[in-house]
C-alpha cells in the first residue's frame, strides 16, 4: 500500500537543567525543564533508516547543558532563542526548531544565616516559554506564559441570568467565591531582528561547536521590533493578570477572563495575543441547617471535580490568532 511520511519532528524532551551563578558567597539559581524538537530533511531516516542527517537527541541534551554553562540563563526566552538558532543555523538538514521551557522559581531563604545560597521553591506558578524558529523564512515566534497561578476572590462574584433548560438546577448567586488556576499563554509581536550574537562556529574545548555554516540570525540585525526584556515583560504581565482578577467585579468567569486579557493587551505593547484556560474551582456552601446553624457565606466545600473550564483568546485588533486552542499543546 503506498504511504508517505507526514509532518515529523524529533528531539530530547525534559532536559532538567539547574544553573547556579556564583557571585562571591551570593548564589543565583535558574531551574528549567527544556524540551527540544527539530524538524527538516528527515525523510531518509524514516524511509531507509539512514541516520546521516540525524543529529542525536543525546547531542541536543549536551547542547542544553553546555549552553547553560557558557551563556548562563538570563531568561527562559533568551535561552530558548539561543538554542533554536544554534540548531537551525548550524546544520543544513535542520529547518525548524521548537524549544519549550518550563521554569521553576526559587526564593531566597532570607533568614538562613548560612550565606546567600539557601532557597525555598516558590509554590506559585510555573513560568513557560515556547520558542519556534523557522529557518526557511527566518521567522521567530515566542510564546510566554504560566500555569497554575492559583487565585481566589472571596466575594465580588455573581452568576445569574443564565440560560435554562429542563435539566438546569443551579441556583442564581449574587455572592460566591471565584477561584481558578490561571493557565495563560501570550504571543509576543517580536518575530526577529535584534537577536543576540551568533554562537555557531565558536569553539568548545578546542572543537568546533557547530557544524559550520550558519550566518547570522533569522533576520538581519536592526530589522523589525526590538526584542522585549523577557523578564520584565513576564513580571508585568503576571501583575496585570492578578490585578485584573482582583479588581473585576465578576458577573462570570468568562467576563473576568476577558478583562484579564484586555488589560494585558492594553498595557503591554509587545503582546498581540493571549489565551487562557481557566478552571472554575467551585466552592459550594455547606448546608448547616441540620445543626441549627445559619451559613452566612462562611463555610464552603471546595470541590475538585467536576469543574467548569473556561477558555478564550483575547487579541489586539488586527492581530492573527495563532496560539493553539489546546494550551496543554503549547
Ligand atoms: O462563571 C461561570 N460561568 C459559567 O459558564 C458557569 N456555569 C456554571 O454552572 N457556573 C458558572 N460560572
Amino acid at each position: 500500500m503506498p504511504t508517505t511520511l507526514g509532518f515529523n519532528q524529533y528531539g530530547k524532551a525534559e532536559n532538567r537543567v539547574v544553573r547556579i551563578t556564583r557571585d562571591g558567597g551570593t548564589h543565583h539559581i535558574k531551574d528549567l525543564n527544556v524540551s527540544v524538537s527539530l524538524s527538516g530533511d528527515m525523510a531518509d531516516v524514516h524511509y531507509s533508516g539512514s541516520n546521516a542527517h540525524v543529529l542525536p537527541t543525546d547531542t541536543m541534551k549536551n547542547t542544553v547543558y553546555v549552553f547553560a554553562k557558557e551563556h548562563g540563563i538570563a531568561s527562559a526566552e533568551e535561552f530558548g532563542i539561543r538554542l533554536a538558532r544554534h540548531f537551525v543555523t548550524g546544520r543544513d538538514a535542520i529547518h525548524r526548531a521548537r524549544v519549550r521551557i518550563e521554569e521553576y522559581a526559587w526564593e531566597r531563604i532570607a533568614a538562613a544565616g548560612e550565606g546567600e545560597h539557601s532557597f525555598v521553591r516558590r509554590g506559585q506558578e510555573t513560568r513557560v516559554a515556547q520558542i519556534t524558529f523557522d529557518g526557511a523564512d527566518g521567522a521567530w515566534e515566542v510564546i510566554s506564559g504560566l500555569t497554575d497561578l492559583t487565585v481566589l476572590n472571596s466575594t465580588g462574584s455573581e452568576f445569574r441570568g443564565f440560560a435554562r433548560d429542563a435539566y438546569t438546577t443551579l441556583a442564581e448567586t449574587r455572592d460566591r467565591i471565584l477561584a481558578t488556576d490561571v493557565s495563560a499563554r501570550w504571543r509576543h509581536r517580536w518575530t526577529g531582528g535584534d537577536v543576540p550574537p551568533e554562537t555557531v562556529g565558536r569553539t568548545v574545548g578546542g572543537r568546533a561547536a557547530g557544524a559550520g555554516g550558519g550566518g547570522g540570525a533569522g533576520s538581519p540585525a536592526g530589522e523589525g521590533e526590538a526584542m522585549p526584556d523577557w523578564n520584565e515583560s513576564y513580571e508585568q504581565t503576571k501583575s496585570h493578570l492578578l490585578r485584573a482578577f482582583a479588581e473585576t467585579y465578576s458577573l462570570s468567569l468568562q467576563q473576568t477572563l476577558y478583562r484579564m486579557g484586555a488589560r494585558v493587551i492594553d498595557h503591554r505593547a509587545e503582546i498581540d495575543e493571549i489565551r487562557f484556560a481557566l478552571p472554575n474551582k467551585h466552592h459550594f456552601l455547606v448546608d448547616l441547617g441540620p445543626f441549627g446553624l445559619k451559613n452566612d457565606n462562611e463555610v464552603y466545600v471546595a470541590a475538585d471535580r467536576p469543574y467548569g473550564l473556561i477558555e478564550a483568546t483575547v487579541l489586539r485588533d488586527g492581530a492573527e490568532q495563532r496560539i493553539p486552542p489546546d494550551l496543554t499543546a503549547v
